[in-house]
């Protein structure tokens, strides 16, 4: 089975080097012609620059080499798969399509399968999640995901083929409870990071991880995810991760937010257009969410890292297990 991944940035290129180092053969597509040529030349890629693409890796900019595979990784950011499924529905009908990207669609409030679903009704979705910083990936360091697929055979099917002496996948039907785990836990750790960032400390955030993965796990009940799903490796897993390392990019965005320093515009910070979806399906749902509720207000400008706390510090006292 050759494996096709639609998109070159680092989680997809990490994703191709391990499989292809395990023996699988990759095209890795990319929409920049001028960057597939360097990865094909120089065997580098840019958003991973210590690492070497294999042999088995054939980076293409050309869609129609894409779409000879008939399962494809997704590794675009979240808020791009919609215009990208949409865009090539018809050529993608009858395939597996893996999403790897970690986010809540701002367009419909739905996670990355649904949309899938909606776009190429004939295709079989699957989700790829969990913790992970794609430069272990590629460098062959050991690591746990998920793999969610509510088709049992073809879940089983996916977990071996995606599976590499050094990367682990577990299995679950479970997608819903998978993909708002690795949705929401950006959210926390941009909540995170400015809190470390602005000198709140560690007792903070640690209120902050562990309250709000209450919210994670409301949402999640909420929309008919299993407990179980969320601590695992795609919930409670990726929270742990992405709320206690400076390789997560939404950490150190919040990190910026927190010491009140600019942060490259060009980077993918899932967590920041996440927020502002969870805030709607939160609202839409009458579910209390509080720190998505600010984190979304402190991403969008109107509320200072200090403001944000300081609201959450002085609501009105409830009990812990609402
Ligand atoms: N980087 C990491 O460590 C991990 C990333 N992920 C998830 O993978 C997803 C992708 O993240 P990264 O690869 O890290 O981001 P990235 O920013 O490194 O790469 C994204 C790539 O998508 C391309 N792209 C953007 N919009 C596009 C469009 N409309 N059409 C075609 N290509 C487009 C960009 O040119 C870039 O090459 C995110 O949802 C992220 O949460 C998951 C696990 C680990
Ligand atoms: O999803 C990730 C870790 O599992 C990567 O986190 P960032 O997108 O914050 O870099």
């Amino acid at each position: 089975m050759r494996i096709g991944i639609a998109g070159a940035g680092a989680f997809g290129a990490a994703l191709a080097v391990t499989l292809a180092q395990a023996g699988r053969e990759v095209t890795l597509w990319a929409r920049d012609a001028a960057a597939v040529e360097t990865m094909r030349e120089a065997r580098r890629v840019a958003r991973l620059p210590e690492v070497t693409l294999p042999d088995g890796v054939a980076p293409v900019s050309d869609l129609s080499a894409l779409f000879a595979c008939d399962t494809i990784l997704l590794a675009l950011p979240a808020q791009a798969t919609r215009g990208f499924v949409t865009a090539h529905a018809e050529t993608l009908a009858g395939k597996v399509l893996v999403a790897c990207a970690k986010g809540i669609d701002l367009h419909s409030l739905t996670g990355q399968t649904a949309i899938i679903a909606e776009a190429v009704p004939s295709a079989t979705p699957a989700l790829l999640t969990g913790p992970s910083f794609a430069a272990d990936i590629a460098r062959g360091l050991p690591t746990a995901l998920t793999l969610a697929c509510a088709d049992a055979p073809c879940g089983a099917a996916l977990q071996h083929a995606l599976s590499t002496p050094s990367l682990r996948l577990y299995r679950t039907a479970d997608v819903t409870g998978a993909e708002l785990g690795g949705a929401l836990k950006n959210v926390v750790a941009i909540a995170c990071g400015a809190c470390i960032g602005a000198g709140l400390g560690d007792s903070a955030r640690a209120a902050l991880m562990t309250r709000g993965f209450a919210e994670m796990q409301r949402l999640a009940a909420s929309l008919g995810a299993r407990p179980e799903t969320l601590m695992g490796l795609s919930g409670f897993g990726d929270l742990v991760l992405t709320c206690s390392s400076e390789l997560s990019r939404n950490y150190r965005y919040g990190l910026a937010l927190g010491r009140g320093e600019s942060f490259d515009a060009a980077t993918t910070v899932e967590g920041a257009a996440t927020a502002r979806a969870v805030t709607g399906l939160a609202a839409a749902r009458g579910l209390d969410m509080p720190i998505s509720a600010v984190t979304a207000r402190m991403v969008a400008g109107e509320l200072t890292p200090l403001q944000a706390l300081d609201a959450l510090i002085n609501r009105p006292l409830k009990e812990e297990r609402e």
